[in-house]
């Protein structure tokens, strides 16, 4: 019977049949994997396994994974159990969303670009959600504003919400129906919030942002996939701070810098890192005005953690 992964404890998997049924589950031994990279979790949030029922206990509905199909896409971070060891974060997804804000806590665009990076990497297209529009002065409106510009431009889907007073849910309601969307986004930013706006009565524990860092308390410990009631589901993952950037050689970085791709052509080397050389296309497009500075600045901030990591 084939079944999809809705929560991951590490030991115990919930697993949801195609007709509704809900199972615990757990791995039957070690098993071939399809999946071509080292993980310290062998089964993730989204994946397609076969189970088989599991009788013995007439008043649990358990079940055994005995197999794990073929991964259409997964997301990864580095693992804290080890430098080289990565963690699935989910799999099999249409899209991902990422909830910023820019109050309380403000969500830096080197953590914006970061996403996107990894996002471009596992060709999965995103959407930036700003949220807590209802609290925005004209400086947070004006820094808004300047960032929905930039990203517009890249080609990104970018909408304004206040999952508090509901404004903007609507938009966001049509753009994850009947679709399977990782939700990503700094701790405190209002992804359990959101999520309680889309689903009613599920009611997610959401806390308030501590005063005196600012920052979320974390709140969200596992990944965790919800059906939403007007179809498609919804990956909530633990406060991710930041995915690491992993397999991804540093020649290829540029290509995920979406506004860079038109000029990487261009450049005089062919193997141009866009940093020092001369003759260099990105660069020159900076220079004009083409390509946005920080976004630039992201780039080779980004490109040096890479040298110092794995290349
Ligand atoms: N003003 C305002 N506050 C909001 C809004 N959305 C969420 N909040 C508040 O922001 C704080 C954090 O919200 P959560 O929904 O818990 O944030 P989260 O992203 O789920 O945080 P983690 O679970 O830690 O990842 C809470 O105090 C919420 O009430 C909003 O639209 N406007
Ligand atoms: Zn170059």
């Amino acid at each position: 019977m084939q079944a999809t992964v809705y929560k991951s404890t590490g030991s115990w998997y919930v697993v949801k049949t195609a007709t509704g049924e809900t199972f615990q589950a757990r791995m039957k031994g070690i098993f071939k994997k399809n999946d071509d990279i080292t993980s310290t979790n062998p089964i993730a949030v989204g994946d397609v396994v076969e189970i088989v029922e599991d009788d013995s206990d007439a008043n649990a509905k358990n079940a055994m994974i005995t197999e794990i199909g073929p991964r259409k896409n997964y997301i990864v971070r580095s693992s804290p159990h080890g430098k080289n060891k990565k963690h699935i974060v989910a799999a099999n997804m249409d899209q991902a969303m990422l909830v910023c804000t820019v109050k309380e806590p403000r969500t830096s665009q080197g953590f914006i670009d970061r996403f996107l990076v990894t996002a471009a990497a596992y060709h999965i297209p995103v959407i930036l959600v700003f949220n807590k529009q209802d609290i925005f002065k004209e400086k947070e409106t004006e820094k808004f504003e300047e960032l929905e510009e930039l990203y517009t431009n890249i080609g990104y889907q970018v909408l304004l919400i206040s999952a508090a007073k509901g404004n903007g849910v609507d938009e966001v309601r049509a753009l994850l129906k009947d679709k399977t969307t990782l939700m990503a986004g700094h701790s405190g930013v209002g992804k359990s919030s959101l999520i309680n706006v889309l689903m009613p009565g599920l009611d997610l524990r959401t806390k308030a942002v501590s005063g005196w860092s600012g920052k979320g308390l974390h709140t969200t410990t596992s990944a965790e996939m919800y059906g939403l009631p007007f179809g498609g589901c919804l990956i909530d993952t633990p406060g991710v701070r930041e995915f690491g950037i992993v397999d991804i050689p540093k020649a290829e970085l540029s290509h995920y810098f979406l506004e860079m791709q038109p000029y990487i052509t261009q450049c005089q080397f062919n193997n141009c890192l866009h940093i020092n050389e001369p003759g260099c296309a990105v660069k020159v497009a900076v220079e004009e005005g083409h390509i946005d500075v920080d976004r630039y600045v992201s780039y080779a901030t980004i490109l040096e953690t890479i040298e110092e990591e794995q290349y």
